[in-house]
């Protein structure tokens, strides 16, 4: 009975504990920035620790491209593995959970239980694919609001995420200047380069161009993995820098089987170790992944410039209120710390508080999810 009278007022909210501890929430629908809307929409998210009576002590943490909603791990803690950013949240941590309300959502085009490509277009009962429209870091972040509202939050505590993550952090400081208290924007600047459109270009035409792709209709477990694993092969060495590579493979042969045998000449492919790396990355990314998410969400990326509906930068970057702190990574080529660097002196310049940290570390863009310690003491500047 107390069961099922717990069942009726999840569902009155419209919130449903699912086994693994991943919570839903739908609302009736989304206006989008390029136009059109989506609903309903559905978002999957976990949280850890309590919201206090005031609902002021929420933190948001906002994931990267392929990252879920599962940022803490709190049955298997210390283990990085287990949840991305497991070392980081926790009693004790620096997201401490005995004192924070620790807020996680997959985002809105992805494919670890929100609303996205792979979820059923309710006119037609079948994936959306391409249907589904072009999606923004904006309409992330104006899903994410909704949920904190939903959640009771009246205030954030803190907004803080890396990569895309980055870009939302950023977003939700200008979108909603009065909520959130302070922020931390990691490996992110106010638009990616070129340069980083380019490689995600080319990770996305390798999807298309695998057969199986289908213009976006294949069947679930039946997607382009061949397509999916090449983009996140590129994709890795753009996480990665020259001098991590080197000091992890450099020219050094194939150390382990390899992950997924090439069907071409062992002499073409597969003899060096950090080919057989590239290999098993593209491989798990290709069982864990939607690939058509993988275009509307790295799409997203590209289309991040947070001036955009502003006059100007200033004018965009002139709305924050919140205390903020830009963390650069030193060997990062995906979002060079120059580039966050200048952000940061941007917000300064039009009045804001902000600080500039950087992480002294060798492993590039993905340094933000394995320098712990250094993180942690960049983070505490706060
Ligand atoms: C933050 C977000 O929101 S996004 C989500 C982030 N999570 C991911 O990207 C999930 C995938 N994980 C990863 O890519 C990595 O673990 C990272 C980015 C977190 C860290 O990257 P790395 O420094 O390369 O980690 P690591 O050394 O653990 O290697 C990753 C995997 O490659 C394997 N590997 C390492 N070296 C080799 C090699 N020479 N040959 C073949 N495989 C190798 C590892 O065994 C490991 O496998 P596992 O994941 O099954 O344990
Ligand atoms: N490794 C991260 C970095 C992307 O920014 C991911 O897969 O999402």
């Amino acid at each position: 009975m107390v069961a099922q009278l717990e069942y009726v007022q999840r569902a009155q909210t419209q919130q449903v504990q699912t086994e693994n501890e991943v919570l839903i929430f739908t609302f009736d629908q989304l206006l989008l920035q390029r136009g059109g809307r989506l609903g309903p929409v559905t978002l999957a998210y976990e949280t850890w620790g309590e919201l206090n009576a005031t609902g002021d002590n929420a933190i948001l943490i906002t994931h990267a491209l392929t990252g879920s909603s599962h940022a803490h791990d709190p049955a298997d803690p210390e283990n990085p593995k287990a949840a991305w950013w497991n070392p980081l949240i926790g009693p004790g941590k620096y997201f401490d959970t005995s004192r924070y309300f620790v807020i996680c959502a997959n985002v809105i085009g992805g494919c670890a239980g929100s609303t996205g490509p792979s979820s059923k277009n309710p006119l037609t009962d079948r994936p959306f694919g391409m249907r589904f429209p072009v999606i923004t870091i904006r309409d992330m972040v104006r899903a994410q609001h909704k949920l904190i509202k939903h959640l009771g939050v009246r205030r954030l505590a803190m907004v803080a995420g890396g990569s895309i993550g980055g870009q939302q952090a950023l977003e939700w400081a200008v979108m909603y200047p009065q909520l959130v208290e302070k922020v931390a924007v990691i490996a992110a600047s106010a638009a990616v380069s070129a340069q980083a459109i380019s490689f995600n270009e080319v990770a996305r035409q390798s999807i298309m161009a695998d057969p199986a792709w289908l213009c976006g209709d294949y069947l679930p477990g039946h997607g382009p993995a061949t397509g999916l694993s090449i983009a996140r092969m590129l994709a890795m060495i753009t996480y990665q820098s020259e001098e991590s590579m080197e000091m992890r493979f450099s020219r050094n042969p194939v150390q382990r089987e390899a992950a997924t045998a090439p069907t071409f000449s062992p002499e073409l492919g597969g003899r060096f170790d950090v080919e057989n790396y590239l290999y098993y990355q593209g491989d798990q990314l290709a069982r864990r992944f939607d690939a058509n998410s993988y275009l509307y969400i790295s799409r997203a990326m590209d289309l991040y410039d947070v001036s955009e509906g502003y006059a100007s930068l200033e004018e965009a970057l002139g709305r924050i209120r919140s205390q903020m702190i830009f963390v650069g990574i030193r060997s990062d080529f995906l979002f060079p710390a120059s580039h966050v660097r200048w952000l940061a002196d941007k917000v300064q310049m039009v009045g804001g508080n902000a600080r500039y940290v950087e992480l002294d570390s060798p492993h590039g863009h993905d340094a933000f999810l394995k320098e712990w310690d250094q993180l942690t003491e960049a983070l505490r500047q706060f």
